[in-house]
């Protein structure tokens, strides 16, 4: 029997998992946006199979539906759907990062609601962005908060087993205080240190400068402001504990910084350097699906189009290609992005095969 699955916000995670979802034998996967441009244009990629005109029709012939909108407009959506004719066996989740209040508002829905999220992403947005092994190897939260009904549970999982995500189930509260620290706050000091290098106006050329560890530490913050609008008013609470904490901790580097002896100070980096170092790489709660090769590389016309082609013509997909321009020697390190580790090993054997040149993986 056909499984109808119904996905609201067709972005970048929605469009991801509405492809993802197609994996699976015998499902018709709908897809609605309320701006109807993003809905034609998921459904000429052939992301979704059907674009139907009328949300609630499509909720009412609907067996899974996914609200894969920003936070926000998620509740307004639940509220929303209390009004709609829903199959009495319709699953409900979500894809949001946060989970608190929306856990809090499916409380007063009459049909059962898991909630989700995949936690793999990008500070991109839109449909354009959508890829089907977004979520592979990264973890996929799922709160069922008080819903009790293990089959629908169970059926929901092997659903989204085709995600290749690792689903794991946890209370709200635990999410949202967890998130906060590794997503969610993070993202406001990412915020936080461009504002602070825009207020530099004594020498603007600052900017300029902002290479290598700048862009790394802060690409976040290219993400939808919207979005992190919502996740940051939604777990608000959890950001401001941590906000304090990271006070605290500026208050006590400021005073190492001013006696200014250099064994703390190295202590402070080495600690930083040890838990940073040991924390779980790809395949292990990864937040982000791509996987760097560094190449050395000269400075010579034309490499470029010379590595990338040798990809090409071994079928291997890129997803990223920059230039580190940390050295001042003839070298430069290109650094060239995939989407699954097998491509990456793939694209270094055929580097190490076809070229002279080192590679390495960080
Ligand atoms: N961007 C990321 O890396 C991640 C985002 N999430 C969560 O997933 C959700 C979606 O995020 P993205 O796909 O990144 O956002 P996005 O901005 O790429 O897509 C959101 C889509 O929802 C549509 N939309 C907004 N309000 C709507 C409404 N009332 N009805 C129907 N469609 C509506 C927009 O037109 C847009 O196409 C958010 O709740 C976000 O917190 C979860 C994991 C990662
Ligand atoms: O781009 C990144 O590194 C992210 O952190 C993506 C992301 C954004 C929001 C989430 O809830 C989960 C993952």
């Amino acid at each position: 029997m056909t499984t109808h699955i119904l996905i609201i916000g067709l972005g970048l995670i929605g469009g991801s998992l509405a492809k993802a979802l197609q994996r699976n034998q015998d499902v018709h996967v709908a897809g609605y946006d309320a701006d109807p441009l993003t809905a034609r244009k998921a459904f000429k990629m052939g992301i979704i199979h059907s674009s139907p005109p009328s949300l609630e029709q499509a909720a009412s012939e609907a067996d899974v539906i996914v609200f894969a909108t920003p936070v926000g407009a998620t509740i307004k959506l639940m509220e929303q759907s209390k009004y709609w004719q829903l199959k009495d066996d319709v699953i409900l989740t979500d894809t949001g990062s946060t989970k608190i209040q929306i856990m809090e508002s499916s409380k007063s829905l009459n049909h059962l609601f898991i909630g989700g999220h995949p936690m793999a992403g990008s500070h991109k947005s839109g449909v354009e962005a959508a890829k089907e092994v977004l979520f592979e190897n990264a973890y996929y939260i799922l709160t069922p908060g008080n819903a009790t009904d293990d089959e629908r549970l169970q059926f929901l999982k092997e659903l989204l087993s085709v995600t290749k995500a690792k689903i794991k189930i946890l209370p709200a509260e635990e999410h949202d205080h967890m998130t906060a620290i590794v997503s969610h706050f993070p993202h406001l000091i990412a915020a936080s240190l461009v504002h602070q290098l825009d207020q530099e106006d004594k020498f603007p050329f600052a900017r300029q400068l902002a290479a290598g560890g700048f862009r790394d530490t802060t690409r976040i913050a290219s993400a939808n402001p919207e979005m992190w609008r919502d996740i940051t008013t939604q777990n608000n609470t959890m950001i401001v504990q941590q906000l304090d904490n990271w006070m605290e901790q500026m208050e006590q580097l400021k005073q190492m910084l001013k006696k200014n002896d250099p064994e703390p100070i190295q202590q402070f980096f080495s600690h930083a350097k040890t838990v940073r170092d040991e924390l779980p790489i790809s395949g292990h709660g990864a937040m982000f699906s791509v996987f760097d090769l560094y190449i050395d590389v000269p400075d010579i016309p034309g490499i470029i189009s010379e590595l990338t082609g040798y990809l090409a013509e071994e079928e291997i997909s890129i997803v990223n290609l920059r230039i580190l321009e940390t050295r001042e020697d003839v070298f430069g390190i290109l650094v060239i992005s995939f989407q699954t580790t097998e491509d990456r090993a793939r694209a270094q054997k055929c580097m190490m095969t076809r070229t002279v040149y080192d590679t390495y993986i960080s």
